[in-house]
Parts: C-alpha cells; structure tokens; sequence
C-alpha cells in the first residue's frame, strides 16, 4: 500500500495572524484528547467545491480545481504536520456521473480508505442549490450503504458559495436555515437517524478569493463569522464527539459474507423438514405396508379386473371369428350341392 509523504504543514502561516491563533487554540484541544492526528474525508457530487475547501483547510493547492470538468478522478491524502500534530485530509471524486450515484466513484473510495480511520466527513454542498432531490436523497444513502450508516454521525455539513446574496426579499440567514433544513433533513431520513438524535452540524465556507475579510484580514461570511475557524472548530467537536472514529476495514468493504448469512438456519431448517416432512411420509408408508399384508392392493386389484376384463374380449372376437368362418364354409357347400344340381338337370335334357 502506497504511504502518503507528510509535509510540514506551511500552510498554516499564510493564514491571517487572528487565524492561526484560533487554529493553534483548537489542535491545542486535540492534543489534549490525546489525538495526535485528525484524518478529515471529503464526499459529496461533483463541482459543489469539495478541493477548494481542501486547499483552503490546508492553505495550499493540493487539489487541482476546476470550473468545467471533473478534476478529482481518484481520492488522494494530504497529510500536513505542526508541532507533532498531522492532519490528513481525504479529497474523492465526485459521488454522481451521468445523472446517477456513481457506484464505481464509492468503490474506488472505499478500496481507498481500506485500513484508514476516519475522524471527520466533511459531506460538502453548495449553498446555493435551491432544493433537496431525489439525487441527493440517492447519493446520501448511497454513502450510509458503503460505510454504514454510522459514517453519518461523524458527518459535517459543508455549504460552498457562502457568500451568496439570496433572492430578493428572502433574509440570508433564513435562506441558510431553510437550506441547512432541508439538506439535514434528508440525511436523517436516509441515514436512520433517531428522533432523539442531534442532526448533522453545518458549517458555511467561501472558497472564492474574492471573500470578504475583516479588519484582521480574515475571511468572513455575509454575518461577519470568521469561516475557517469556525469549520476547524466544528471538525475538532465532530473529531472528539460521542461517535467513534470510523477504522475502513476489509468487513467493512466487502460487506457481510453471503455465505456466512443465515448460517445459523440451516441445522434448524433440516430438523423442521425431518419432522414436518420426512416423519409422516415415513409412517405413512409403514402403515400402507402393514395394510397391503392383510388385504390385497387395490392397484393388484384393478389390474386383475383389467386383465379379465380383456381376456373376455379376446374370447368374444375368436368366439366371433369361428361363427363367421362356420357361416361361410355353409354357404360355399350350399353353392356346390346346388352347382351339383344343375348339373343332373342338365345331363337330363340331354337324354331326353
Ligand atoms: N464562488 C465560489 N466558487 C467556488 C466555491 N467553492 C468552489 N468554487 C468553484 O466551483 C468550481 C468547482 O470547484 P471544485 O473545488 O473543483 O469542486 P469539486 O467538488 O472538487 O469538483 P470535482 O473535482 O468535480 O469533484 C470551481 O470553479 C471553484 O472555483 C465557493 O465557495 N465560492
């Protein structure tokens, strides 16, 4: 198995002084789990942002991104390291090719992923999309089939184009609530998330460089929120939750074993059918046995009357045929003695 190259996370210095305190504070608290590294994989359709947010996260351009195609045709890890403190993030192509969840996309991640722990799902969106399909509803659950659904409960919502104006009238963070809504929703449903259970978190990103910035020169959204370290917080509060982290093993990637299913019937089902089946058939045939001792079979018996019953068939017809030969040899003498006849009439004549 190729071993991802962990490089000094430089990154970190290009961010805006406030940025980087706040960043710092927060793997502060990771160490303090005794979390020495946080492994962070990014899902989600393709184009929504998923490799602008990985380079903003890292500060560098580790994924190639574009605005036309599909850049991300395989996943590939980032691994960044500060202070003893690695950071690996996961960037995978796009869950949807040609209108459907692409299967194969899940497999090659999933092979990806084989031995791995993942700490964080990052499942990004654009904030911007105006209602939740059936595609989507399609794509989360096709996610919770190839991890499980527990990989949900590790999951963070990520919304891209953050900085957008809504239409007219709508407030922005109504816009945000109504889609966060819809999107959380979706994933309770498809996920089989208790009622009980807290929805998935969201977070907000602008990956553009065109985001606003505040006097520090940090990024911030439309209501000021400073965006990265938010996202950094909300990874650190998933990474140290209630949920484990999520170790990809081979079980996990080839599924349960077909034919180590229902195993457990089998002894069960040869009893039922050795007494439902073959114990009454079995007595049954004892008893016709001890029947047939006393009292002849009825098949012997009908094939008897069959037998009989063309014997006097035959008998009837030879009975027939000598009748009829017997009739016929009485007229061939009735024609000689007549024929006989004729002839003394004849010689008669003559003489006279
Ligand atoms: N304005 C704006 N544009 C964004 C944002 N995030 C991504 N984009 C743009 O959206 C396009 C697609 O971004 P990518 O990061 O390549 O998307 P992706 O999900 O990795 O795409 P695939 O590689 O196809 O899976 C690019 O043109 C980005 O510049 C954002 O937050 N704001």
């Amino acid at each position: 198995m190729a071993t991802t190259q962990v490089r000094e996370w430089t990154g970190l210095q290009q961010f805006p002084a406030q940025t980087q305190t706040a960043l710092h504070a927060l793997l502060g608290r990771l160490r303090l789990e005794s979390m020495e590294s946080l492994t962070v994989l990014v899902l989600g359709k393709g184009g929504v942002g998923k490799s602008s947010t990985v380079n903003s996260l890292v500060g560098e351009r580790v994924a190639v991104v574009s605005a036309f195609q599909s850049e991300t045709l395989r996943p590939i890890q980032c691994s960044r390291s500060r202070a003893g403190f690695t950071l690996n993030i996961i960037d995978t192509p796009g869950l949807v090719e040609g209108g459907c969840v692409n299967d194969q996309a899940l497999d090659i991640i999933r092979r990806f992923l084989l031995n791995k722990t993942i700490d964080a799902v990052l499942y990004v969106d654009r904030l911007d999309g105006y209602r939740v399909d059936n595609l989507d509803k399609q794509v989360i659950r096709a996610i919770a089939r190839s991890f499980g659904p527990e990989i949900w409960r590790l999951g963070l919502v990520v919304l891209t184009h953050a900085q957008l104006s809504p239409p007219d009238g709508v407030e922005y963070s109504d816009f945000v609530a109504r889609r966060s809504a819809a999107l959380t929703a979706a994933i309770r449903q498809e996920a089989g998330f208790k009622k009980s259970e807290d929805p998935v978190p969201v977070v907000l990103v602008e990956n553009s460089g065109r985001c606003n910035t505040n006097t520090d020169g940090e990024k911030i959204l439309p209501d000021s929120t400073v965006w990265l370290p938010n996202l950094v917080e909300k990874i650190v509060e998933v990474a140290t939750g209630p949920t484990k982290s999520l170790l990809i093993d081979k079980k996990l990637i080839e599924g349960p074993n077909a034919n180590q299913r229902h195993k457990i019937w089998i002894p069960l089902l040869l009893l039922a059918q050795y007494f439902i089946i073959l114990k009454p058939l079995q007595a049954r045939i004892n008893k016709d046995i001890e029947e047939e001792k006393y009292n002849r079979p009825q098949w012997e018996i009908r094939a008897e009357q069959f037998r009989r019953s063309s014997m006097l068939e035959e008998d009837r017809a030879d009975e027939q045929a000598i009748t009829d030969a017997f009739k016929q040899d009485n007229l061939d003498d009735i024609g000689d003695l007549g024929d006989q006849f004729d002839g003394l009439d004849d010689d008669d004549d003559d003489d006279l």
